[in-house]
């Protein structure tokens, strides 16, 4: 295609008319309606492993222009609560500004400070861009950051180095820590659904995990998120979610009642 580059949140329009699955009718962020989620005792704990990486491991660390990614090895492994096995790609955070939230998902219409997701691709495709065309091919563990007392030690390993990587394109390099840190300690308690990536191309080939737990920043640690980056117009990086898409029917699990 095009690159990812030309799109912007402000004019969303255009997605649909250069991507055509950007107008499908499973996309993603989505509205989760606590009342209609249908409780799924099926749904198992989601496992991970390889999460914890050495300092000696390095990670890029890169401002594409939408959001901050770190990317993973794929010796992060989704190993539970997923009927396939699945291994990390990238994570990256969306955010909104000073003066409003700006998580992508909502619960009964409330949006969070942030929301960050660690994409994941199915390993019975020989590489990331093979599996994100095929339905199942990616499963995308998303949590919601709000702002609480203490500082967050884990999320303090990527917000430290945004500075370094303020203009677009920029990229620098983060030791390994562990990863399962910035994620909920509790696995247990999640929303599923079927949906796609929220930016171009809007591929309909995830399969969403949103964990029910918050993770807790400090306010200078949300500050630094919502206000460091710099946007392909050079205006600061704010506001970098989609807005919530129609359902279609589709149905929301449960793990928890
Ligand atoms: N919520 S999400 O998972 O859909 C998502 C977003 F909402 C995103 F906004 C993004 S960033 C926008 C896409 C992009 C732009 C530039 C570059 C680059 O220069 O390397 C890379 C990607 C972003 F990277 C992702 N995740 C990506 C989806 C883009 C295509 C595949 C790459 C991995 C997952
Ligand atoms: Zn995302």
């Amino acid at each position: 295609g095009k690159g990812h580059s030309h799109w912007s949140y402000e004019d969303l329009k255009h997605w649909s008319t250069d991507y055509l699955d950007c107008g499908g009718t499973k996309q993603s962020p989505i509205n989760v309606d606590t009342a209609q989620a249908i409780f799924s005792p099926d749904l198992r704990p989601i496992q991970i492993s390889g999460y914890s990486l050495p300092a000696s491991e390095q990670l890029k660390l890169k401002n594409n222009g939408h959001t901050v990614v770190l990317e993973l090895p794929d010796s992060l492994a989704l190993t539970g609560g997923y009927a396939q096995q699945y291994r990390a790609a990238q994570l990256h955070l969306h955010w909104g500004s000073p003066s409003g939230p700006g998580s992508e998902h909502t619960i009964n219409g409330h949006r969070f400070a942030a929301e960050i997701h660690v994409v994941h691709y199915n390993t019975k495709y020989d590489s990331f861009t093979e599996a994100m065309v095929h339905p199942d091919g990616l499963a995308v563990l998303g949590a919601f950051l709000e702002v609480g007392h203490g500082e967050n030690q884990y999320y303090h390993e990527i917000l430290k180095h945004l500075f370094e990587i303020q203009e677009v394109g920029q990229e620098t390099s983060v030791p390994g820590f562990n990863i399962a840190g910035l994620l909920p300690a509790n696995l247990k308690f999640y929303f599923h659904y079927n949906g796609s990536l929220t930016t171009p191309p809007c591929y309909q080939t995830v399969k969403w995990t949103i964990f029910n737990q918050t993770m807790l920043l400090s306010h200078h640690q949300m500050s630094v998120l919502v206000s460091t980056l710099r946007s392909p117009d050079d205006e600061i990086l704010q506001n970098n979610y989609r807005p919530v898409q129609n359902l279609h029917g589709r149905r929301v699990l449960a793990s928890f009642q």
